[in-house]
């Protein structure tokens, strides 16, 4: 049986509750069609615009929130070493320029032909070798954004070199770069040498900043005493014309005050060590052994163990004392040419290498060499730079965990007795860190973080709208229980 209000009623319906109800209490029974009855219908109404009001209300929450579209910033930095120079771009969203991790590197640019200390003698050669990457960075950043990307270059130890030997020559170099970096659209924010201590530092804050370790987990900002000293990594970076060793020690002191640095990055302190070896990156290295094997030849013939059996090479000594890296002692050698013939022995290279490093006089608690003080090792490191692109040639770098030290040894040991004919001839560096320093983007204080990501708070809002629409019906029909629900009527 059906219930259902006369055919003439229906207009009664739009009067109000009270006119409704007293209609319920005498309901009509009509034999024939069923009919929805008056308190249903309004049930039904009040349900529809609940769940109206919650789907507005998820609605708002969702629009009002929606993550804006990405605004992408770049930079762009170029790392004029000794050996050559590479432009690196990188992009970041604008919004998060402040979080950890969120820079990306887009294109590295290698520019063709030397590093720019090597046009001393031509120094406007310097600035037309970056032409070709300059419009290849110009094709990468957006035009709309050309006028707000900055472009910065670092010169590393060639140009250190340079200056030391003759400051005006280095000076021409770096303004015939700057000429071309300004006639770019870019915003050019300058061209300079950098220090070997800002080498080492930006190197470290680089490693750091692409494993992580500056960032600490978000609901750990709620617990601060909880928030972890975590470990730092160290950074080694094997240049051409010097090395740098960047760690955070154990020990609070470092005795050396201009081996000393202090960041405070993202709420927290860091003590730091940092040493940049001049003249004892690779290349600078080895002439400096050369340098060195000479004084006990006496006709320029050098029978060289750190070369490959067969290798043949005649270069002029003039060549070899062209920087301060190699004290003048050209004028007492009685030949003008070497000879350097090679017989592959990594042994015996082994030992001719130590004889540059003076380890007979420390002025500190402990040493590198050369008296320059160095505390105990501590933590991982990560390597980088010529470090890396030996290891690659030797086929080490393609292992998940890290190469023990005797297999790295045995691969080079290997590798340098092979015969000279039998041999054919993810980018981590200072520059990402110089790029996050002068743009600001590593913070002394932690950044005020959300609590809830969007996907949490969108997930949020819809549940608490959800409980919301059901205790406000569950409250309306217990208190205002229609007549027909009281007496059992629906
Ligand atoms: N792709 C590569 N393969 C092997 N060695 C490389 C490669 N690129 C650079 N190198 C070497 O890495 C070193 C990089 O030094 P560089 O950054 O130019 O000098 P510095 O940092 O001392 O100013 C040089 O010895 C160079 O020969
Ligand atoms: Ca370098």
């Amino acid at each position: 049986m059906h219930l259902s209000l006369s055919s003439s009623e229906p207009a009664e319906a739009e009067k109000g509750g009270e006119r409704t109800l007293a209609l319920m209490d005498e309901p009509k029974v009509t034999g024939t069609k069923p009919r929805t009855s008056w308190p249903r219908k309004a049930l039904l109404i009040l349900g529809f615009l609940f769940a109206l009001a919650a789907i507005a209300l998820v609605a708002m929450a969702v629009s009002q929130n929606k993550p804006l579209p990405k605004n992408i910033k770049y930079g762009i930095v170029l790392d004029a070493g000794s050996s050559h120079t590479n432009l690196y771009v990188y992009e970041w969203p604008a919004e998060k320029e402040n979080d950890t991790g969120v820079v990306h590197q887009v294109e590295v640019c290698k520019v063709e032909g030397l590093g720019i200390s090597g046009y001393s003698q031509d120094t406007e050669k310097a600035g037309l070798s970056l032409q070709h990457c300059m419009k290849r960075a110009q094709e990468v950043v957006p035009e709309q954004q050309h006028r707000e990307t900055p472009v910065y270059l670092g010169a590393t130890a060639g140009m250190r070199l340079l200056s030391l030997q003759n400051r005006s020559m280095a000076d021409r170099v770096l303004s015939a770069v700057e000429k071309t970096l300004r006639s770019s659209p870019f915003n050019f924010q300058g061209a300079r040498v950098i220090s070997g201590q800002e080498e080492g530092a930006y190197g470290w804050i680089t490693i750091n900043y692409l494993l992580g370790n500056f960032k600490q987990p978000g609901w750990l900002n709620f617990l601060p005493h909880l928030r972890s000293s975590r470990g730092t990594s160290g950074a080694l970076d094997l240049g051409g014309a010097s090395t740098q060793i960047t760690f955070a020690p154990d020990q609070e002191l470092i005795e050396s005050q201009e081996n000393s640095l202090h960041f405070r990055l993202y709420g927290k302190n860091y003590n730091v060590y940092t040493h940049s070896f001049l003249c004892y990156g690779k290349d600078q290295a080895l002439r400096l052994k050369l340098a060195t094997d000479l004084q006990s030849t006496q006709n320029g013939s050098l029978l060289d163990p750190c070369f490959h059996l067969g290798y043949l090479r005649i270069m002029n000594i003039s060549d070899l004392y062209t920087n301060p890296c190699i004290a003048n002692g050209e004028q007492q050698l009685p030949f003008t040419q070497l000879h350097l013939q090679g017989n592959g022995d990594y042994q015996r290279c082994r030992m001719t290498i130590q004889k540059i490093f003076n380890t007979s006089y420390c002025p500190y608690s402990s040493c590198a060499f050369n008296g320059i003080f160095l505390p105990p090792l501590q933590g991982e490191f990560g390597a980088f730079s010529a470090f890396y692109f030996v290891m690659n040639f030797l086929n080490l770098t393609t292992e998940k965990s890290p190469v023990p030290l005797d297999k790295a040894t045995s691969a080079v040991e290997s590798f340098c007795s092979r015969p000279w004919h039998e041999i054919g001839s993810s980018d981590a560096g200072w520059t990402l860190g110089y790029m996050l320093n002068l743009t600001n983007m590593i913070p002394a204080e932690k950044p005020p973080t959300r609590p809830l990501s969007h996907a949490s708070y969108v997930g949020l809002m819809v549940f608490c709208s959800l409980v919301l629409v059901a205790v406000l019906l569950l409250s309306w029909l217990t208190f205002h229980k229609p007549k027909c629900l009281q007496k059992g009527l629906i």
